[in-house]
């Protein structure tokens, strides 16, 4: 049986519209101009000190105001859960790959308090045998170690990574782990230029893909 990693955001759950409202709520306190949806889900990826260092960039905020921002940022975090909801098929993929016997872990740069009250309120959080957040290491993806340590804790057996985005098809070159790419997410760049061994656009498609890629490393190993 393999181990499973997912990235979070753009991945399992659509969150942009919650992280979104947060970011314009820190800019509102700022007496700045909100930034839009589009905006928001770009600077989704590199975790919320990059989300806010990219916020005040588009508003014109000094880095010396970063640390005040961030703090404000990621309290708001912790309840900024009503607009996130999985992709559609979700819950029922990730019920049938445990029933298959595969081991499910989380790994995403989005810190890992928001994480956890983000899985509860969705009703995913008993899929997960390990979840790692952007701050659970000193280091955050696309270094590969949070992978690592994900894949670590998981066990034995062939790994995979599933993410949405380009620094989630690095992590997992860096890691050596095959990558499939959800295609609905925040990428920025065409699925094309992206490495990835598999893709797909709707979670009923992922099983398949996850034995057709056992299949393949199976016969090769
Ligand atoms: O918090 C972020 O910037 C992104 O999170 P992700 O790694 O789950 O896509
Ligand atoms: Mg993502």
């Amino acid at each position: 049986m393999a181990r499973i990693v997912f990235d979070l955001d753009g991945t399992l759950i659509d969150s942009a519209p919650d992280i979104h409202g947060i970011a314009n709520a820190v800019l509102a306190g700022e007496g700045a101009e909100p930034i839009t949806l589009a905006q928001a889900r770009e600077f989704i990826g590199n975790g919320a000190g990059v989300f806010v260092a990219k916020m005040r960039a588009a508003r014109g905020i000094a880095d010396s105001e970063q640390e005040r921002l961030l703090a404000d940022f990621t309290g708001r975090y912790l309840t900024a859960t009503d607009l996130t909801h999985p992709y559609p098929a979700v819950e029922p993929v990730l019920g049938q790959l445990k029933a298959a016997g595969h081991s499910l872990g989380v790994c995403t740069n989005k810190p890992f308090a928001a994480t956890q009250a983000v899985l509860r309120a969705t009703g995913l959080d008993g899929y997960f045998d390990v979840v790692i957040g952007g701050d659970s290491l000193p280091v955050h993806k696309p270094d590969p170690r949070p992978l690592d340590k994900a894949f670590a804790e998981l066990g034995r057996g062939p790994e995979i990574y599933v993410g949405d985005s380009e620094v989630d098809a690095e992590t997992a070159q860096r890691a050596l782990v095959p990558f499939v790419l959800f295609t609905e997410g925040y990428r920025k760049t065409a699925s094309a230029l992206i490495p990835h061994a598999a893709q797909f656009s709707h979670f009923d498609d992922l099983g398949a893909i996850i034995d057709a890629l056992l299949a393949e490393a199976a016969m090769s190993s």
